[in-house]
C-alpha cells in the first residue's frame, strides 16, 4: 500500500535533481551562448569601432602635432635653414588651435618675399591677428630651395583657408633669388608681393650679427665689408652687403610684376609705428582694417613693439631672442663709407618705388 507513495517519492526524488540539472545546464548553455555572441559581436564590431576611435584620436593628435611641429620647426628654423631663416621662440607660447582647420589648402595669394632682417617676422605675426589671414609659420623656401618638390608639396604646407581668407607665407630670400620672379609669376601672375625694407647698412649689420651668433669665429664686420680697406674697395659680393642693393633685385621682379602688385613696408616705421604700417598693408591686401594700435604695446625690456596678449592667453607676444639682438659696435668710418656706397642704389630704389625711405637723413637705426 505504500508503493504509490514510494513511487511518487522516488519519482519526485529523481525528477527534482533532474530538473535542477536541466535548469543548470540550460543556464550554462545560455551563458555560453551569450558570451559566444558577445565575442562574435566584439570580433565583428569592435575592431572597426576601435580603429575609428583610434583614427580619430590619431587625426586630432596629428593636427596638434603638425601645429606643434610647425611651431617647433619655426622656432628652430635657423639651425635647419642657415642664416636665411628666423626664430620666434615666443610662438611656442601661442595656443595650439586645432579648431581652425576649416576650408581648403590653397596656394598663397600673397607672399612676403623679403628682405632678410627687414622685419618680415614681425610683419607676418602681426598679420596673423587678422581673421581673414592664415599663414604658414615657418619659411617654406619653395621658390629657392624646394622648387623641384612641386606645387602640390607647396600647397600641402599651407594652412586650410575659407574662401574669404588669404593664404600667406614669408620667405625673405625670395627677393634676392633671380629665378623666383619667373617661378612665382608662373604660379600666380596676380599674386600680391610684400617687401619689408630697412636701411641697407643696418640690415647688413643685423645679418652679420645673426651669423656671428652661430659662428663666433668669423672675421669682424669691418674685415668682411672690404676687398681692400685702404683703397676703400667695398666687397659687394659679400651677401650681407649684396642683399641691401635693393634696386638691383627689384629690377628682376619688375620684369614680371607691375609695381601695383608690390607693397613696400618700411622696416624702421614697423618698429616706431606698427599700427600705421599695418593699416597700409591691410589696405594693400584688400582687408578690413582690423589690426590697429589696440593690438600693440611697446615692451621696454625688449625694446620693440609686441602684440598684446590674446583674450584666451596669459602671455603677451614678443618675438624671440633672435629678433632684436644687440648689434656689435661697428667702426663709424666703415658705416659712413657703406652709407656712401648705398646712396646711389637707394636713390634708384626710391625712384623705382616712388617712395623715399629716408635712409640718408635718419641716424643709424
Ligand atoms: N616687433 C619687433 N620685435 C622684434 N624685432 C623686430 C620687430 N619689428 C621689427 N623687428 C626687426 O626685425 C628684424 C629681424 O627681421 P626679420 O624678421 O625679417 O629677420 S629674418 O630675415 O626672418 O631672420 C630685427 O632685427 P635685429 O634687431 O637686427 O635683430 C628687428 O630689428
Amino acid at each position: 500500500e505504500h508503493a504509490p507513495f514510494l513511487r511518487a517519492r522516488v519519482t519526485r526524488g529523481i525528477s527534482l535533481p533532474r530538473k535542477i540539472l536541466f535548469i543548470s545546464a540550460l543556464s550554462l548553455a545560455l551563458t555560453c551562448l551569450f558570451y559566444w555572441l558577445m565575442s562574435c559581436y566584439k570580433t565583428l564590431q569592435f575592431p572597426s569601432q576601435e580603429s575609428d576611435v583610434y583614427q580619430a584620436r590619431e587625426l586630432s593628435d596629428r593636427t596638434a602635432f603638425a601645429t606643434l611641429r610647425e611651431k617647433l620647426s619655426f622656432a628652430t628654423s635657423e639651425d635647419h635653414h642657415g642664416p636665411e631663416s628666423d626664430t620666434t621662440d615666443d610662438d611656442l607660447n601661442r595656443q595650439v588651435d586645432c579648431t581652425l582647420d576649416y576650408g581648403q589648402k590653397k596656394l598663397p595669394q600673397a607672399i612676403i618675399i623679403g628682405v632678410k632682417k627687414g622685419g618680415t617676422r614681425a610683419l607676418l605675426e602681426a598679420l596673423r591677428i587678422h581673421p581673414d589671414v592664415r599663414a604658414v609659420g615657418n619659411e617654406p623656401h619653395f621658390f629657392d630651395r624646394n622648387y623641384d618638390k612641386g606645387l602640390d608639396w607647396y600647397r600641402d604646407l599651407m594652412p586650410s583657408t575659407l574662401d574669404s581668407q588669404i593664404t600667406m607665407e614669408k620667405t625673405p630670400s625670395y627677393f634676392v633669388t633671380s629665378s623666383a620672379p619667373k617661378r612665382i609669376y608662373s604660379m600666380a601672375r596676380d599674386i600680391k608681393l610684400i617687401i619689408v625694407v630697412r636701411n641697407p647698412v643696418t640690415r647688413a649689420i643685423s645679418d652679420y650679427t645673426q651669423t656671428l651668433s652661430k659662428r663666433p669665429e668669423i672675421p669682424t664686420f669691418e674685415v668682411l665689408a672690404f676687398k681692400n680697406r685702404t683703397l676703400g674697395l667695398i666687397d659687394a659680393s659679400w651677401s650681407a652687403l649684396r642683399i641691401g642693393i635693393y634696386a638691383l633685385h627689384l629690377e628682376g621682379w619688375l620684369q614680371y610684376f607691375p609695381l601695383s602688385q608690390m607693397h613696400f613696408v618700411s622696416g624702421e616705421r614697423l618698429i616706431v609705428d606698427p599700427a600705421g604700417e599695418m593699416e597700409k598693408v591691410q589696405d594693400f591686401l584688400g582687408l578690413k582694417r582690423i589690426i590697429t594700435d589696440k593690438h600693440f604695446y611697446f615692451n621696454k625690456t625688449k625694446g620693440f613693439p609686441c602684440l598684446k596678449k590674446p583674450e584666451d592667453s596669459s602671455t603677451p607676444r614678443c618675438l624671440g631672442k633672435s629678433k632684436g639682438r644687440t648689434h656689435p659696435n661697428i667702426d663709424p668710418d666703415v658705416i659712413h663709407r657703406l652709407q656712401k656706397f648705398y646712396k646711389p642704389f637707394n636713390m634708384m630704389f626710391y625712384q623705382m618705388t616712388g617712395q623715399n625711405f629716408q635712409w640718408e637723413q635718419l641716424e643709424m637705426q
